[in-house]
């Protein structure tokens, strides 16, 4: 059996994320994929090196990107005899994928990777309807004109309609919007606390941009140097004055406490400590576990984005640890409200009893530990490249304190949650 080894953190690279039908309206998931790629390569010299694999995904794919990653491989400076594969699992996509070739790493498969993951909100994938589809194929292997014909002469209008992808569960319908309006509702998160933590996303956002922070994780790309969703100057104030759009006309969620729609990618390096060494390249975090965890949230058994809830607590248990022995606390803002009714869980007795099994709540955080340079409410969340975006923010954080353990809990669609633990 090998033995395990240390999955070290050497950097990331993301591209500025931008707003939907922004200025990457003309951007196609392999542009951008390639893009955050070759920043790395260059940022990290790896031209023409051949890694041990490069694993990413996106949630938003089209049927013609049928290995998304391997083409962007292809396209990049990485040596073209590097392995590439994509992996899904909705908003957990990057960091799934990083925590798959962590495993590689972890078990000496290979000694180096890049993981991460792409989305485009914009380009999304339009599918002609399933009458149309079945009349092409036939139409396709049809032997003769008549044949063409007759089926040709058979199309209704109503087939020509395409189907237009939905940012909705196809259980039940609803949004993912709306399935949180459900459990903020349920959680009493109210909207003064929502809409606090989502001014404070893009001022501590705004900030870490200011000192220079991004510096070495963001490289610019066409013409965005910096999120297109950030808006330094949001308050609470500001906030409040915004229209619900969840949750009917009571409801406490906004354009503005909800994530914006966005395009854009990003990418991380991961190696064995010996790589890293031989290459003289930095070591900024460690990667020391991760856990996923699924909801039944179709039965009504729980909230659509709770998964992270039941993740963490397993997580914590594993590594002997409690929620309150980290320095910083990385939790996705898909909704303000999500990340509010996630924390008051971990407080509630009664969660901690009847759904975790455990006596005591997991109690409450340290809220000045909490998405320290802003997250997803400002800089935008194109879903599968905000694990990436995480992983890299914390972990070039751990290494600026030069100690320290950090906590990163992303909710995703199909009722599923991906976590993980970083230490320096
Ligand atoms: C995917 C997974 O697996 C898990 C997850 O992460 S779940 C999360 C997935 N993401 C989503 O579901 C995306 C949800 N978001 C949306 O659908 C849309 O962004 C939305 C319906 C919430 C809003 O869409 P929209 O109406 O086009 O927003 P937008 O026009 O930008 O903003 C509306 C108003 O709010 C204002 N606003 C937005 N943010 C603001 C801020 N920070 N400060 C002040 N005003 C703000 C805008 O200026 C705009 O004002 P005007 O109407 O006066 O121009």
């Amino acid at each position: 059996m090998a033995e395990i080894r240390k999955v070290a953190i050497v950097g990331g690279n993301r591209i500025p994320f931008a707003r939907s039908n922004g200025p990457y309206a003309n951007a196609s998931n392999q542009d951008m994929l390639t893009a955050a790629l070759d920043g790395l390569v260059s940022r990290f010299g790896l031209q023409g090196e051949r890694l041990g694999e490069v694993a990413a995904g996106a949630v938003l794919k089209h049927s013609a990107d049928f290995n998304l990653t391997r083409e962007c491989v292809l396209g990049s400076k990485l040596a073209p005899e590097t392995p590439a594969y994509d992996i899904q699992q909705a908003c957990g996509t990057g960091l799934q994928a990083i925590a798959q070739v962590a495993n590689k790493i972890a078990l000496g498969q290979i000694d180096s990777a890049i993981a991460g993951g792409v989305d485009t909100t914009s380009d999304a994938p339009l599918e002609v309807n399933d009458d149309l589809r079945r009349i092409l194929i036939a139409l396709n292997n049809a032997k003769s004109v008549g044949q063409r014909l007759k089926l040709l002469t058979g199309l209704r209008p109503g087939q020509l309609v395409p189907k237009i992808p939905r940012n909705a569960e196809p259980r039940t319908g609803l949004s993912m919007g709306e399935h949180a309006a459900i459990t903020a509702e349920q959680w009493e998160i109210a909207r003064e606390a929502q809409d606090e933590l989502a001014a404070a996303s893009h001022q501590k956002l705004a900030a870490a941009y200011n000192r220079g922070f991004f510096d070495d994780l963001v490289t610019p790309f066409q013409g965005l140097t910096r999120d297109q969703n950030l808006r330094p100057d949001s308050t609470a104030e500001k906030l409040a004055k915004l229209k619900p759009v969840f949750g009917g006309s009571d409801g406490t969620m906004t354009a503005g406490n909800s994530t914006p729609l966005s395009d854009g990618a990003s990418v991380v390096l991961l190696a064995s400590e010996e790589w890293a060494a031989q290459r003289k390249l930095p070591v900024l975090a460690y990667l020391v576990f991760h856990e996923t965890a699924a909801v039944d949230y179709v039965h009504g058994g729980e909230g659509l984005l709770m998964a992270p809830a039941y993740a963490v607590p397993r997580m914590l248990a594993r590594a002997g640890l409690s929620l309150q022995d980290f320095d910083f606390y990385e939790i996705h803002e898909a909704f303000a409200s999500q990340v509010l009714a996630t924390l008051k869980a971990w407080e509630d007795p009664a969660f901690a009893k009847e759904k975790l099994g455990l006596d005591e709540p997991l109690g409450s955080i340290d809220r000045a530990k909490l998405n320290v340079n802003g997250s997803s409410l400002a800089a935008g969340h194109p879903f599968a490249a905000t694990g990436g975006r995480i992983v890299a923010t914390l972990a070039k954080l751990l290494h600026e304190k030069g100690s320290g353990r950090g906590l990163i809990s992303i909710c995703a669609a199909g009722g599923q949650g991906v976590t993980a633990i970083l230490e320096k």
